[in-house]
């Protein structure tokens, strides 16, 4: 399968590398020194899964630099999706199937708001990984699943074929046959893990087990739902309860991207995360007190670290 990854960082570095390693023609696209890193010496991903290597020449600079794919995986940040799709639009690739892999409830609605309805499947990943350094991608644990599935009846076919492909790879990929209900699940979890683990500024380990910290991941959680029930999606009304359960079962040094990014003084994908939920919320007329309140902590640190801290 010719597969075209947009974006070489933490998820589309460890998924790409493995569908290539299993075979697929995959074309990385990069930019600045990672770009330049995987030109000179391939993607190197180190993984306690066994550490992979691509091929120099499996990478390019922009995304109309890309031929004709069967598939297209988007895995940048949430701020570049718009970008990402008008480029996609007007390239060699413009017809491919795409799959996101990004974390959130609004990717795909731009997708497939800029792409073609037909051609955007829907999909979540779970895994945590991060660029260490210029073509260097780090995998922390052996975590590395995907979930996707069709929007409409006519991608059936076409979301089996993706399914093969990442299974071929030695990928744990699961198919849903509700896959907007499948992303507002993991996003619930997302939203609360994020929330707590940025604000606590520690692993799920601390925030489950300070009484305090563990009402604010279920209520997190819980408001998430509210909202996710309002839009219409049919979550159990004491979901927020099965997903602190399923919390306790992590292990207790686990944390969240937004986590890592905040400590890293990196631009935060917050907006999407507990900020989506109080856009949406104040849309619907549902009240969010608790996302709000992390929402407006973590406000000043959004494009990164701010002056002076
Ligand atoms: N990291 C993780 O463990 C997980 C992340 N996710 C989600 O996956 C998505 C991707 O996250 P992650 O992999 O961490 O992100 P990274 O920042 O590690 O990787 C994204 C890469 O894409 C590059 N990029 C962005 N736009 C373009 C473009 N137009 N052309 C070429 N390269 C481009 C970025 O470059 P630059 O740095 O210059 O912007 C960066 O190198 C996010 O939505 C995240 O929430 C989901 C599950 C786990
Ligand atoms: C929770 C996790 C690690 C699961 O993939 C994730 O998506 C994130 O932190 O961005």
């Amino acid at each position: 399968m010719r597969i075209a990854v947009i974006g070489a960082g933490g998820v589309g570095g460890c998924f790409g590398a493995r569908l290539a390693a299993a075979g697929n023609e995959v074309t990385f696209v990069a930019r600045g020194a990672h770009l330049e890193a995987v030109r000179r010496s391939g993607l190197i991903v180190h993984s306690p899964l066994g550490d992979v290597r691509t091929s120099p020449g499996s990478v390019v600079g922009s995304i109309s630099d890309l031929g004709p794919a069967d598939l297209v995986l988007v895995a940048v940040k949430l701020w570049d999706t718009e970008d990402v799709a008008d480029r996609l639009r007007s390239s060699a690739a413009r017809d491919a199937p795409v799959l996101s892999l990004q974390n959130g409830v609004h990717k795909d609605t731009v997708l497939r708001g800029r792409l073609t309805d037909e051609q955007v499947l829907g999909g979540v990943c779970f895994i945590s990984a991060f660029i260490e350094e210029p073509g260097v991608v780090r995998h922390n644990s052996a975590l590395q699943k995907v979930v996707l599935g069709p929007y409409r009846t006519g991608q059936a076919a076409t979301s089996r074929n993706v399914l093969a492909a990442f299974r071929d790879a030695g990928i744990e990929a699961e198919a849903s046959d509700d896959i907007e209900r499948t992303i507002w699940e993991k996003f619930v979890f997302l939203v609360g893990l994020s929330a707590t683990t940025a604000t606590v500024r520690g692993p799920i380990g601390v925030v489950r087990s300070h009484e305090q910290s563990r009402r604010l991941l279920h209520d997190v959680m819980a408001e998430t739902v509210a909202v996710a029930r309002a839009c219409g999606v049919r979550l159990d009304s004491d979901f927020a309860e099965d997903r602190l359960d399923f919390c306790d079962t992590l292990p207790a040094a686990m944390t969240s991207s937004l986590h890592n990014d905040l400590e890293n003084g990196n631009r935060l994908e917050l907006p999407w995360l507990s900020g989506g939920v109080v856009d949406l919320a104040d849309r619907l007329g549902v009240p969010v007190p608790r996302n709000r309140t992390v929402a407006d902590i973590l406000a000043p640190h959004v494009l990164g670290r701010p002056a002076g801290s």
